[in-house]
C-alpha cells in the first residue's frame, strides 16, 4: 500500500465569505473539543448527480473533475486539506452505474481504494430535481450495503443537489422536497435492510446542496438555499452532527471487503441440523424397530438373518441395544 500523501494547507477555507469561515471554525473547534482531529468524508451516488461539484464546494478549491456528461475514469479519488491542526480527506468516486446496470468493477476498485481507511461520514449525493426513484437507486444502495455493511447508513448523510430547483407546476418547494426526500429515504432503508424496529437508530439526515455558480447569495455573499439558509455551513454542521451520533466509524479492513463468506453463512446451523436430524430420523427409525421387536414383527431379512446364523437379534450380534431385546 502506498503512503498516504501529506495533506495541503486548506487554502479555500480563506475562499470562502467571512460569514461561512467563522462558522466553520466554530464548528471545528467543536469537533476539537470532541477530540476529533481527523475527519475522512467518502461521498457516493449515482453518476452526474453532482458528487465532484459537491467535494469542490466543501474544499473551496476545483480538486475533483466536473463534466456534465459520465465520467470515464473509475478511479476514486482523495484529497486530504489541513487547517489548524485539524485534517480533513474528502474521497470522490466514480459513478456506479454503467449501461443501466451497477458497475461492479468501480465497485471493487472503490473498494480496494478504501482498504485500510476509517470512513467517519458518508456523503450519498442524488439530485433533489429527480422526480422518481427507480431500480438504479435501488442498485447503488444495496452496492453501498453489501461493500460496507449495513452501519455505514448510521454513518451517512443524504445530499441533495440542485437545490435551487423551481419545483414543477407551481408545487409548492418544501412539499416537493419532503416528497422527494421520503420516497428516497424509504428506498434507502428498504436496500439497507433496515428493519421497521431500528427506523430510529437510522435517522439519514437530509443537506441541501446548490453547487452552480449561479447560486443566489445572502449580504453576506454566503452561497443560499430558496429559504435563505447559507448551506455550506449547513452542510458542515449536518456532518459535525452525524460525527457526534454516537455510531461507529466504518474500518474498512480486508474483512469488510472479503463480505460475508457464503460458505460459511450455515455452518453455524450444522449442529442444529444433526440434532434434528438424530432426534427424527435415527430415534424415531430405533423407537419403529424396538416396537416392531416387541410387537414380534421381523422384517425378511431379520428372519433371513436369524435362519442363516441361529442369531436372536442381528442388533445383539454387533452388542448394541441389546438391553431392550433379551428374549
Ligand atoms: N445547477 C446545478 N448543477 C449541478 C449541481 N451539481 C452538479 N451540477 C452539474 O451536474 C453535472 C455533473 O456534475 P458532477 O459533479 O460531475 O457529477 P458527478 O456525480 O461527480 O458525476 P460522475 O463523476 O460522472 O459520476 C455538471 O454539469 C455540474 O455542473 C448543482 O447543485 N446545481
Amino acid at each position: 500500500m502506498s503512503a498516504a500523501p501529506i495533506p495541503r494547507e486548506w487554502v479555500g477555507l480563506q475562499q470562502f465569505p467571512a460569514a461561512t469561515q467563522t462558522k466553520l471554525h466554530e464548528l471545528l473547534g467543536k469537533l476539537k473539543e470532541e477530540n476529533v482531529s481527523t475527519l475522512t468524508i467518502l461521498v457516493m451516488g449515482k453518476g452526474g448527480v453532482g458528487k465532484s461539484s459537491t467535494v469542490n464546494s466543501i474544499v473551496g478549491e476545483r480538486v475533483a473533475t466536473v463534466s456534465a456528461f459520465q465520467s470515464e475514469g473509475l478511479r476514486p479519488m482523495m484529497c486530504s486539506r489541513t487547517r489548524a491542526g485539524f485534517t480533513l480527506n474528502i474521497i470522490d468516486t466514480p459513478g456506479l452505474i454503467e449501461g443501466g446496470y451497477i458497475n461492479e468493477q468501480a465497485v471493487e476498485i472503490i473498494k480496494r481504494f478504501l482498504l485500510g481507511k476509517t470512513i467517519d461520514v458518508l456523503l450519498y449525493v442524488d439530485r433533489l430535481d429527480a422526480y422518481r426513484m427507480d431500480t438504479l437507486d435501488d442498485q447503488v444502495i444495496r452496492a453501498v450495503t453489501n461493500s460496507f455493511g449495513k452501519a455505514i447508513w448510521r454513518r451517512t448523510l443524504v445530499v441533495l443537489t440542485h437545490a435551487q430547483l423551481s419545483p414543477p407546476d407551481g408545487l409548492d418547494y418544501n412539499d416537493f422536497f419532503t416528497k422527494r426526500s421520503e420516497s428516497l429515504l424509504r428506498y434507502i432503508r428498504a436496500g439497507a435492510g433496515v428493519s421497521k424496529r431500528e427506523l430510529g437508530d437510522f435517522p439519514l439526515p437530509i443537506a441541501l446542496v446548490e453547487n452552480s455558480g449561479r447560486c443566489k447569495t445572502n449580504e453576506n455573499g454566503e452561497k443560499v438555499l430558496p429559504d435563505g439558509t447559507p448551506w455550506i455551513p449547513n452542510l458542515m454542521k449536518e456532518i459535525t452532527t452525524v460525527v457526534s451520533n454516537g455510531s461507529k466509524s466504518i474500518h474498512v479492513d480486508q474483512k469488510l471487503i472479503d463480505g460475508p463468506n457464503p460458505n460459511n453463512r450455515w455452518k453455524m446451523f450444522i449442529p442444529l441440523i444433526l440434532m434434528v436430524e438424530y432426534f427424527l430420523v435415527v430415534k424415531g427409525i430405533r423407537r419403529a424397530i424396538h416396537a416392531d421387536i416387541s410387537n414380534g414383527k421381523l422384517d425378511d431379512w431379520e428372519q433371513r438373518y436369524r435362519d442363516l446364523v441361529g442369531s436372536k437379534d442381528p442388533v445383539d450380534q454387533k452388542g448394541s441395544s441389546s438391553g431392550n431385546r433379551k428374549a
